[in-house]
């Protein structure tokens, strides 16, 4: 049987790590300065395909920044000022249609965050495979002093799609035990 790792496709930002052995094992050894550098042979796996519609003629499809990124950027089609501490409902001008068995999850971009302190509310946005609307985004001001501005067409969220499994919910009397038992909530130390 061959090895999850031999027949994955990787994301690096080198050729091929970790490496492979001529017997086709891995040899996981960090990459060597060189090829960490950016190459323009990044591996990227087959794309799943979404349909999508604009909403607002003007927004950019959701696109990739770089290849390998998991988000697709997501912009607002309004300008937007968000108090400190204020919430603000945003609409990207995109609706899609995704197979079944997938779902969207709208993530937060991590400049906003650290440079303005913006989130989402409820991060990640679950977008369903059969939401036909827009998808909007919930976004918040966590910075205690300064309003976040935004212009129309700024990027403003990030949107994942992933395979989702759909589970059949089997009622039983007692669940079967575990090594983690009913511990959480810092059960392991800090
Ligand atoms: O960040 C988000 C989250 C959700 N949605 C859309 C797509 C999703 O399929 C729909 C419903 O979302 P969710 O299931 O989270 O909402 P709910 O509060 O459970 O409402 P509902 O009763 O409509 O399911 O709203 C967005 O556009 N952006």
């Amino acid at each position: 049987m061959s090895s999850p790792v031999a027949s994955a496709s990787w994301c690096t930002t080198g050729a091929s790590w970790p490496r492979r052995t001529t017997d086709g094992s891995s040899a996981v050894t960090a990459p060597s300065e060189s090829l960490r550098t950016h190459s323009a042979a990044e591996p990227t796996a087959a794309a799943v395909d979404v349909l999508v519609t604009r909403l607002d003629d003007d927004v950019p499809l959701p696109s990739y920044a770089h290849p390998g990124d998991a988000g697709a950027d997501l912009v607002t089609t309004h300008a937007v000022t968000i108090a400190p501490g204020e919430r603000a409902l945003v609409g990207t001008g995109i609706a899609i249609a995704l197979p079944a068995g997938y779902a969207a999850f709208v993530h937060p971009r991590s400049g906003l965050a650290h440079r303005l302190g913006v989130s989402i509310v409820n991060t990640p946005g679950t977008v369903d495979a059969g939401y036909r609307g827009e998808i909007k985004v919930l976004l918040v001001n966590h910075d205690l002093r300064e309003p976040a501005v935004f212009e129309r067409g700024d990027r403003i969220a990030q949107l994942v799609i992933q395979r989702v499994e759909r589970a059949t919910f089997h009622e039983v009397t007692q669940l079967p035990g575990s090594a983690r038992s009913d511990g959480g909530y810092g059960s392991t130390g800090r």
